[in-house]
């Protein structure tokens, strides 16, 4: 079954890209999630991609330790810098063009991201990979990939996690918390369901934005989570 998404935005967790450790990249699995990024691509969806930041530096770790909150922040925005230039590397060593964007200005490390440029490069085939988070401290990268989806026309956020999608709490602190299927953007609100921030969820309900939360792991990868197999939760109002 082909995916029935033409554009989506992937966020990618970086605290899941550090695999079995507590910092960094684990390789084999940057491989895995570059390849079933290729294999999408491959198919004819088209890929933008935000990057977290968790294996890297977190502001508000930072913060908590005396760095002034906007610097730690400025931190965590560089840390999602670093991801993006390796899976943007590893998708290319897959076979597929991928090109990286930065939220902040730094030329020779990346084109600074405009809406403009990235659905130019999303139309002649490259998975574009954006770095920086919304270049501003005090937001997510969860934010910063309900954000670029708009700003993109994408059709949906694909939220790749640790997780294989919303619980009634959290699952790695309550292991009887049971997953949803289908939920609505008021009910996560309400309910403070902390899988994604509620900034994050507040602007895709403003704009009908669906978000699927998945594993990156799923056995189904990327390819079958787009054509309803493997395990997610879909956030939405059943609209779309
Ligand atoms: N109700 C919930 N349902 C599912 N996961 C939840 C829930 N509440 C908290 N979580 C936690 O949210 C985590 C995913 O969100 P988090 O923002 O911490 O990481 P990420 O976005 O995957 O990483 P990064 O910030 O590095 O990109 C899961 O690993 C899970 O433990
Ligand atoms: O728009 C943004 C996005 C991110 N940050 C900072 O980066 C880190 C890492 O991002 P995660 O979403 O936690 O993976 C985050 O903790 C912030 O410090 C930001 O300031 N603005």
């Amino acid at each position: 079954m082909p995916s029935p998404y033409k554009r989506i935005l992937l966020k990618v967790s970086g605290e899941a890209l550090a695999g079995d450790n507590s910092f960094g990249i684990e390789p084999p699995f940057l491989q895995a999630v570059a390849q079933q990024i290729a294999d999408v691509a491959q198919m004819g969806t088209q890929v933008a991609i935000v990057v977290g930041g968790g294996n890297i530096f977190r502001g508000m770790a930072g913060a908590a330790d005396g760095t002034d909150r906007v610097t730690a922040d400025l931190m965590g925005m560089l840390g999602t810098m670093i991801n993006a230039l390796a899976l943007s590397n590893a998708i290319t060593r897959h076979g597929v063009k991928s090109k990286p964007f930065s939220a902040a200005t730094m030329p020779s490390v990346a084109d600074t991201f405009t809406a403009r440029d990235a659905k130019l490069a999303l139309e002649e085939g490259f998975v574009v990979v954006l770095g920086g988070g919304t270049g501003n401290p005090f937001f997510t990268t969860d934010t910063a990939a309900t954000l670029r989806a708009i700003e993109l026309d994408c059709d949906v956020v694909l939220k790749g996690t640790k997780v294989d999608g919303v619980y009634s709490e959290d699952p790695k602190t309550n292991p009887a918390a049971t997953r949803y299927t289908t939920v609505g953007y008021d009910e996560v609100i309400a309910k403070n369901l902390k899988v994604m921030d509620t900034a994050a969820f507040a602007l895709a309900r403003d704009n009908a934005m669906p978000i699927i939360v998945y594993a990156l792991d799923d056995a189904a990868g990327l390819a079958g989570v787009l054509e309803g197999r493997g395990l997610s939760t879909r956030v939405g109002d059943g609209h779309r």
